[in-house]
């Protein structure tokens, strides 16, 4: 009973300087003055308020509910006088603890721009997540594969594209009447053909916009203690972009969570580019592949198109797209389709 009784306070003197030697560590680990957020418990932050499996919407719900809070203030200020600045709790820039690691999350396209573009260097940053060197360095050696070889990277995609079926959104027959009238059927497309193509070009854009292939982007981190607004963000600090929140903010797109290739079309049907169309993020550390994956999407559709009827097997209303994130990406749930020859 003795010995339980000493099991039992050595245990508890134990979890104590965990927990004292967690608050200590973040707070005195980084010096700055971190951007505000949802208090953090010991050792485990913030983890109640997020769902690592789709970390972008739980970092959108957090921005949405301080913009409440926000408004709130604003309310309350006018109201009342100017005795509290609720205002100034949370915002576009806020810190979320990832067990005791403090990550600022940069929400909407004012803050990501500002940080990403105009601090581009500052930022420029990797935050830390295992195999990014490795992925760099395999698409770094590809490129220049692709470039010194005989053949240009169109050609090669060109080629690959016949051969390749990718399973697609259902198919759009207004997307293949364009195929038909500028590329025809008897020449490969190429990415000359793109000017001529504004509602292709939209449906690709529009793809993109809608699944927000990497929702949060990479980490970036800060690589020197950075002002920025009205906080100073030490140095080594991980970033996360929320590239959804701008790919689906609904002041550019008007109905953000519906597929509306609209979004990208002029009233007189000529494509209508957007800023905030930013799936392969910006500034320095922007998608080295991104010329790269744009001549794939291109080329890709418009062969699979010219070519071939994409017929879902049941009725396309209960294709479900919602979709999970795993690790950076998201996932759209799998399903099944039938490729008929044109
Ligand atoms: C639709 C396809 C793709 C999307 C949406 C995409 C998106 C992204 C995003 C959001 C980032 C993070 C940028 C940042 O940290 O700010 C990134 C980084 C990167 N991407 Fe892509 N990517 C795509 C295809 C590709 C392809 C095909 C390649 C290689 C050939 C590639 C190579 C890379 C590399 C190496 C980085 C890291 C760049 C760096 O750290 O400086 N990506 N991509």
């Amino acid at each position: 009973m003795e010995l339980l009784g000493m099991v039992t306070i050595l245990l508890m003197v134990f979890i104590s300087s965990l927990l004292l030697s967690a608050i200590w560590k973040s707070g005195t680990d980084k010096k700055g003055k971190l951007p505000p957020g949802p208090s953090p418990l010991p050792i485990i932050g913030n983890a109640l308020q997020l769902r690592t499996y789709h970390l972008d919407h739980t970092l959108c719900k957090v921005a949405e509910i301080d913009q409440k809070r926000r408004d709130e203030g604003e309310r309350y200020l006018r109201r009342e006088d100017e005795r509290m600045r609720i205002s100034e709790k949370y915002g576009p820039v806020f810190t979320m603890h990832f067990g005791t690691e403090p990550v600022v999350v940069l929400y909407g396209y004012d803050a990501i721009r500002e940080a990403l573009v105009d601090h581009a260097e500052e930022f420029s940053g990797r935050g830390r997540i295992p195999l990014i060197d490795k992925l760099r360095h395999f698409a770094l050696t590809t490129l220049r594969n692709f470039g010194m070889g005989k053949k240009s990277i169109e050609e090669r995609i060109q080629e690959e594209a016949q051969y390749l079926l990718e399973e697609l959104q259902n198919t759009k027959e207004k997307v293949q009447e364009e195929i038909d009238r500028v590329v025809g059927r008897s020449r490969r497309p190429c990415m000359a053909d793109r000017g001529q193509m504004p509602y292709t070009d939209a449906v690709l854009h529009e793809i993109q916009r809608f699944i927000s292939l990497a929702p949060l982007g990479l980490p970036h981190a800060v690589i020197k203690d950075t002002p920025f607004r009205k906080y100073v963000i030490p140095k080594g600090t991980t970033v996360f972009p929320v590239l959804t929140s701008v790919l689906h903010d609904s002041k550019e797109f008007p109905n953000p969570k519906e597929f509306d290739p609209q979004h990208f079309l002029n009233e007189d049907g000529t494509f209508r580019k957007s800023d905030y169309f930013i799936p392969f993020s910006a500034g320095k550390r922007v998608c080295l592949g991104e010329g790269l994956a744009r001549m794939e999407l291109f080329l890709f559709l418009t062969t699979i198109l010219q070519n071939f009827k994409l017929r879902p097997l049941t009725d396309p209303k209960d294709i479900s797209i919602t979709s999970t994130v795993s690790n950076v990406t998201t996932v759209l749930q799998p399903y099944q389709l039938c490729v008929v020859p044109r």
